[in-house]
């Protein structure tokens, strides 16, 4: 478990991290988001104790990083993937790090076969790809096979079947009963990975939320249909009090109606039905909603001339 309280980081007069409190619990994967420049690598960075909080606090399993002995045994983390030393091998870079953690070196070859780098154990780590890079980052974070993981970012630079292998470790890791913290730009990977999520915006927090709740709560759910007699489904919609409306391509779009309450209605005056279906938004537009006020950049796209960068009013 990681527990912040009051967690707060400046740097000058920037607040990069603002009174952060929430609990990352184990069992489940949660999700880190927030805009670029929400102080998501700040906070990470706080809880392995790489910066100082100006406040506040950090507790792994109940303790402060510095008091933990051999501190890879409880938490490990990947980072910065380039944090490896290039003239090393896949192999060496892992057992200097086991050794200075008292790891045996048994556990080396263990990690490179759970990532996939077997092949390529004996190999200088410059020449590796960034995918190959993200994995021996994640071998270097289950060396100690820690209760507690925290990945930024890791599947940056992987291919379709290296984040589908990811997504399905975090997954098993969480199942084993680990505490998985985990930040991610892509939103579609995300929601297909996370149970939970922390939101962030301006170094504060947004949402403490499960995934579900979080996209339920911060976006529009509706009903879409089509049928080839839209005219007499309209007036039998109105007749009950439901507001369609045209979402071209022959489709309506109801808010505030169940599929099962309109394709009973359907049935009742024999209105034959091409799709009925529930949408919801996904967890990329919940986000988008939710964060609209706290991105700090936004691009200008009315001047035709590709994006411009702009600082936006950071009001409340
Ligand atoms: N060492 C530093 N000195 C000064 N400002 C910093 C420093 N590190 C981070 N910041 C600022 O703190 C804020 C939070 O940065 P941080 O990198 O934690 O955000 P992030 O959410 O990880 O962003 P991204 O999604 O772009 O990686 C930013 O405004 C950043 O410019």
């Amino acid at each position: 478990m990681i527990e912040l309280e009051g967690l707060t980081k400046r740097f000058g007069s920037k607040v990069a991290v603002d009174r952060l409190s929430f609990t990352v619990r184990p069992g489940v994967v949660t999700g880190f988001l927030g805009p670029n420049g929400a102080g998501k690598s700040t906070t990470m960075r706080m809880m392995l104790d790489l910066d100082n909080p100006t406040s506040g606090t950090v507790r792994i399993d109940g303790k402060h990083y510095r008091d933990l002995q051999e501190p890879l045994k409880y938490i490990g983390a990947l980072l910065d993937a380039k944090a490896m030393h290039g003239g090393r091998t896949a192999y060496n870079n892992l057992l200097c790090l086991a050794q200075a953690n008292r790891i045996p070196a048994s556990r080396v070859a263990e990690v490179l076969d759970t990532v996939g780098l077997t092949a390529v154990a004996k190999k200088k780590t410059k020449g590796f790809s960034l995918g190959m890079g993200q994995r021996l980052g994640i071998a270097s974070a289950l060396l100690g096979d820690p209760e507690i993981l925290m990945f930024d970012e890791p599947v940056n630079g992987l291919d379709p079947e290296g984040i589908h292998w990811i997504r399905n470790l975090m997954k098993q890791l969480a199942a084993e009963g680990r505490t998985i913290f985990v930040s991610s730009h892509l939103m579609s990977e995300m929601a297909l990975t996370a149970d939970h999520l922390i939101v962030i915006g301006q170094g504060r927090l947004l949402a403490d939320t499960s995934m579900a709740d979080f996209i339920h709560q911060n976006s529009r759910s509706y009903v879409r249909l089509r049928s080839p007699q839209q005219e007499r489904l309209r007036d039998v919609l109105h007749e009950s009090g439901l507001t369609p409306v045209e979402a071209g391509n022959g489709t309506l779009e109801i808010d505030g109606a169940t599929t099962e309450q309109v394709g009973e209605l359907a049935a009742e005056h024999r209105i034959v039905l091409h799709e009925l279906s529930s949408q919801r938004a996904s967890l990329e537009e919940a986000f988008m909603q939710m964060t609209a006020n706290a991105v700090e950049y936004h691009a200008h796209s009315a001047s035709g001339h590709g994006p411009q960068w702009a600082p936006r009013d950071k009001g409340a």
